[in-house]
């Protein structure tokens, strides 16, 4: 099959190269012409492990091209995605700019029929305004389907071409069918595609990323409760995990989720609800318990160094919203290197992916360090923000050398209490009791 792809970021990569490792001729279009021009030299422009070899092969066998141009690029295409930015406006709603503007102009150019398929993650409703924006000008028929994506960054490759689910809103049999066809090697093992309506898909998107934003605020209120009443969060998080009614997944609690998706996108839902005059109490709530979560250690370090902290060296492990990626975009670091350089503290970094990004967001703010034991040169305490596994396993008697004092303040509950204790750490940790 013939597809298009506009918009390639992160979604709009992994979507065009999945689906030519399927079998498909894929055109990817962008308007930024320095992401197009490197990834036609086969220099891809995100790290995602996995997906450079499938592109390479892909792109060099000519299934997977790249241009600028919107008309060329949908030229005899039966799918066209829409893998464009949704970012929160001024009032958080989801921006739909872009996904409306690429909608006009697929409306004066488009000259046969096609599926139009909003795979951004759009609020209810955008179907139907896509739909309008098209046909404002369109000569020949097309249908637009919700399609949202569910991959999450890090693991992109596997959740495409292994997804939980597929789900699809259309009210088109025409569309439905063509769908079908284009799914059907990833559906195929044993994962089914889900067919609704417009509405109801584009909801789904909303309600999954807020449910899981739900659970993993649920037990970051759990943690900072335990750490009160002398309970160990880890235990209840495995005493709970293991009823599948609940799930051992995405009960890990730390210093708040971040990431280009879950902050924006329960943002959107509280928005939406308030469009539809409801008060949906639990999402005030995340938002809330996030923001004030990822900056949960700040106090106690403050503590630790008896409420001054200027001219203290904080050294900071991993910037990144999470491990395997080097997306900072909402990342618990940036609030907690806000946090300790308004508190007058020296910050040193380390991230295995991520400085380059924070470099341009941060600039000569922080010191960057060129491995993780050299962040600790004469440092006066850690901070570990992202759960990367070198830092799970470190030389303790190494930081130990280097550190000016033992103390360790861990966002994402890296080490064992006993073991830690044995290695004469003091050890602050989220929902657990703090190792002296
Ligand atoms: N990143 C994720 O993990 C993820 C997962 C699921 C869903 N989503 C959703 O998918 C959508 C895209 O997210 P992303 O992370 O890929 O965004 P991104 O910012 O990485 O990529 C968007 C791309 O669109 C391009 N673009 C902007 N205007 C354009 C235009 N007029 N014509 C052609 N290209 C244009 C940009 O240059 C950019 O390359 C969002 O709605 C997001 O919420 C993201
Ligand atoms: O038990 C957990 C699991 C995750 N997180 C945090 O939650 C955030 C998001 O993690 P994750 O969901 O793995 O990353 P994303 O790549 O942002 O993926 C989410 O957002 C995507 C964009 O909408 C969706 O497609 C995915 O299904 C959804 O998981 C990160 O800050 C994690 O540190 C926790 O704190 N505890």
């Amino acid at each position: 099959m013939k597809i298009a792809v506009v918009g390639t970021g992160y979604v709009g990569l992994v979507t065009g190269t999945c689906f030519s490792e399927t079998g498909n001729e894929v055109t990817c279009i962008d308007i930024d012409q320095a992401k197009v021009d490197s990834l036609k030299k086969g220099k891809i422009t995100i790290y995602e492990p996995g997906l450079e070899p499938i592109f390479d092969r892909n792109r060099k066998d000519g299934r997977l091209k790249f241009t600028t141009d919107l008309a060329e690029g949908i030229k005899e295409a039966e799918v066209i995605f829409l893998a464009l930015p949704t970012p929160p406006g001024e009032d958080g709603s989801a921006d739909l700019k872009y996904i409306l503007g690429v909608a006009d102009q697929i409306g004066k150019v488009l000259d046969h029929y096609a599926v139009i398929v909003d795979k951004s993650t759009v609020p209810v409703g955008t179907a139907e305004k896509v739909h309008a924006k098209i046909a404002a000008n369109a000569k020949v028929e097309f249908d637009v389907v919700s399609n949202p994506e569910f991959l999450r960054e890090g693991v992109a490759v596997e959740d495409f071409m292994k997804p939980d689910r597929v789900v699809v809103g259309t009210s088109s049999d025409r569309a439905k069918a063509i769908m079908e066809r284009l799914y059907a090697p990833l559906v195929r093992q044993g994962n089914p595609i889900i067919f609704m309506d417009e509405r109801s898909a584009e909801m789904t998107k909303y309600a999954a990323n807020s449910f899981l934003a739900m659970k993993i605020t649920f037990m970051n209120e759990m943690a900072n409760l335990c750490e009160l009443a002398g309970a160990n969060v880890d235990n209840v998080r495995k005493g709970i995990g293991t009823d599948s009614r609940i799930g051992k997944r995405f009960l890990f609690p730390g210093i708040g989720y971040g990431g280009s998706c879950f902050p924006k996108d329960v943002q959107a839902l509280g928005k939406t609800a308030q469009e539809f005059n409801y008060d949906f109490k639990i999402l005030k709530s995340i938002m809330l318990v996030n923001e004030k979560q990822k900056v949960k250690l700040i106090p106690q370090v403050k503590e630790y160094f008896n409420g001054d902290l200027k001219g203290k060296t904080i050294a900071l492990w991993g910037l990144a919203f999470k491990p395997y990626t080097d997306d900072i975009r909402e990342a618990p670091s940036l609030y907690n290197i806000k946090a300790l350089k308004r508190a007058g503290a020296k910050v040193v970094v380390f991230d295995p992916e991520a400085m380059n990004n924070v470099k341009k967001e941060v600039g000569k703010k922080v010191k960057y360090a060129s491995n993780m034991y050299e962040a600790l040169e004469g440092a006066d305490a850690l901070m570990i923000m992202t759960e990367w596994p070198e830092f799970r396993t470190p030389d303790f008697s190494k930081m130990k050398d280097k550190l000016k004092n033992k103390v360790i303040f861990d966002g994402r509950n890296l080490y064992d209490l006993h073991e830690i204790k044995a290695q004469g750490f003091e050890y602050y940790s989220i929902g657990r009791e703090t190792v002296k």
